[in-house]
């Protein structure tokens, strides 16, 4: 419930705010808005082209927080109403981007312009009206490690400074042109250098989030239920498809690349101090990501394919898993980050903030969900006869 009494980390009363929130309907943004609808006064001018994510949020009016939501259907690709919602909020959040992998190499422009130039006009206005912005960027900003490079029998590639990602001294480190999976990055990193210079030149207030992989309910979508047939989703949302189809996982050259995965509801608790602690958050560039749930792609599909069994009752597949080339599965371009553990020394310092859900158990509660939201409609979907057209 929302309180008055609410204080922020240096025990001053906490003041309820407008906030803009761009790219509200995705992922994040719902977690986002459930959050401050449920435990803050904040209120919310929700920007997005889809809202079927936050419908349980803005709807029915008998909500203890109608009113304190609104739903603005925008695109701000080549739609300027957001400047007037930015100068009635106090702070500016977006979210919006392609931030799907399989896009990356084979749609690069679309994915350069979302990403950069899209969000241009998010940071001017924010900029020219001294609004503050929370601009959601992503760990993939550092690219590969700098251990990737050394021999694979290198002892230095177990020595924790060939590989931690820190915000203010790891370089950032992308495959060539060619190689289009960079097209996301380069263009999140460019954006970043001009949040970043707004505020050195202009004074914007800023703080920039790097995401790294956080997953639970609402991610992405499922191919032929709520997202297309041949789409390819990020790989929680893969992984879930094959499981709920009782099809083995598909592991991408190997499933050797290792990723850190926080619980989205951990990851959200962040974003919120964020939001409520602005001396604190401004002018700095947070990882956001659980350094203790590191695996290989390949324990990813083990551990899902365990828990799946438990929470859905169904025995596992006695082959979970194929494997698939890059080029098969993504097409020409593909390249992949090796490693990514955050350093957790700025988030830690500033905010307090600790990730607190295994890898376990946000599987448990995310795959819970996913079977109960989706298990009925697969089933429906593949018994339906394949009519020949
Ligand atoms: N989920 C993660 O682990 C993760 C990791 C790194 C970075 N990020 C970043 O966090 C942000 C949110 O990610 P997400 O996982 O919620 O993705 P998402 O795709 O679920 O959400 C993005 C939302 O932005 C909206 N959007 C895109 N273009 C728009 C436009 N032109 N106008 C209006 N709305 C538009 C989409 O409709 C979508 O609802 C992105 O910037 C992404 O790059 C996320
Ligand atoms: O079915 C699959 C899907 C994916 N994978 C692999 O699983 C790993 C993770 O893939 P994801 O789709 O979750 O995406 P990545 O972690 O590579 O990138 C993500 O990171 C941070 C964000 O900015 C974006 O949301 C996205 O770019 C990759 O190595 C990928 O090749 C599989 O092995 N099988």
């Amino acid at each position: 419930m929302a309180s008055s009494a609410r204080v922020d980390l240096d025990g001053n009363p906490i003041k309820a705010m407008t906030i803009c929130m761009i790219g509200a309907g995705g992922f994040i943004g719902s977690h986002l808005c459930e959050k401050l609808m449920a435990e803050t006064p904040h209120k919310v001018l929700a920007v997005d082209v889809y809202n079927d994510k936050i419908k349980h949020v803005l709807e029915p009016a008998s909500l203890p927080w109608a009113g304190r939501i609104q739903f603005h259907r925008i695109n701000i690709k080549n739609d300027s109403r957001f400047e007037g919602l930015i100068k009635m909020a106090d702070l500016t959040i977006n979210l919006a981007a392609i931030c799907t992998p399989a896009d990356y190499n084979t749609r690069p422009l679309d994915t350069i312009y979302s990403n950069f130039i899209d969000a241009l006009p998010v940071v001017k206005y924010c900029s020219e009206n001294n609004k503050r912005l929370i601009h959601f960027s992503t760990c993939e900003v550092y690219g590969k490690t700098i251990g990737s490079f050394l021999p694979k029998d290198s002892p230095l590639r177990q020595d924790p400074a060939y590989f931690i990602l820190k915000e203010d001294a790891s370089p950032c480190i992308f495959g060539s042109i060619e190689k289009q999976r960079w097209s996301y990055a380069c263009a999140k990193q460019l954006i970043e250098r001009l949040v970043y210079a707004e505020g050195a030149e202009n004074g914007l207030e800023f703080t920039i989030v790097r995401p790294f992989n956080w997953i639970g309910p609402r991610m992405d979508f499922i191919p032929g239920i709520d997202g297309p047939s041949e789409g390819v989703p990020r790989v929680l949302a893969c992984f879930s498809n094959n499981l709920l189809r009782g099809e083995p996982l598909k592991l991408v050259d190997g499933g050797q690349s290792q990723r850190t995965f926080v619980y989205i509801k951990d990851a959200i608790e962040a974003v919120l101090l964020m939001i409520e602690n602005p001396a604190r958050a401004n002018g700095h560039i947070f990882n956001v990501g659980n350094p203790n749930n590191e695996v290989t792609v390949r324990q990813l599909a083990e551990m899902m394919t365990e828990v799946y069994s438990k929470v859905s009752g169904e025995p596992a597949l006695e082959v979970p898993t194929i494997d698939v080339s890059s080029k098969e599965f993504y097409g020409e371009g593909y390249d992949d980050s090796d490693k990514r553990i955050p350093d957790m020394t700025i988030i830690n310092t500033q905010l307090g903030w600790n990730p607190m859900t295994s890898l376990w158990d946000l599987l448990e509660s995310t795959l819970t969900y996913q079977h109960r939201t989706y298990a009925e409609a697969i089933k429906k979907a593949i018994s339906k006869p394949v009519t020949s057209s």
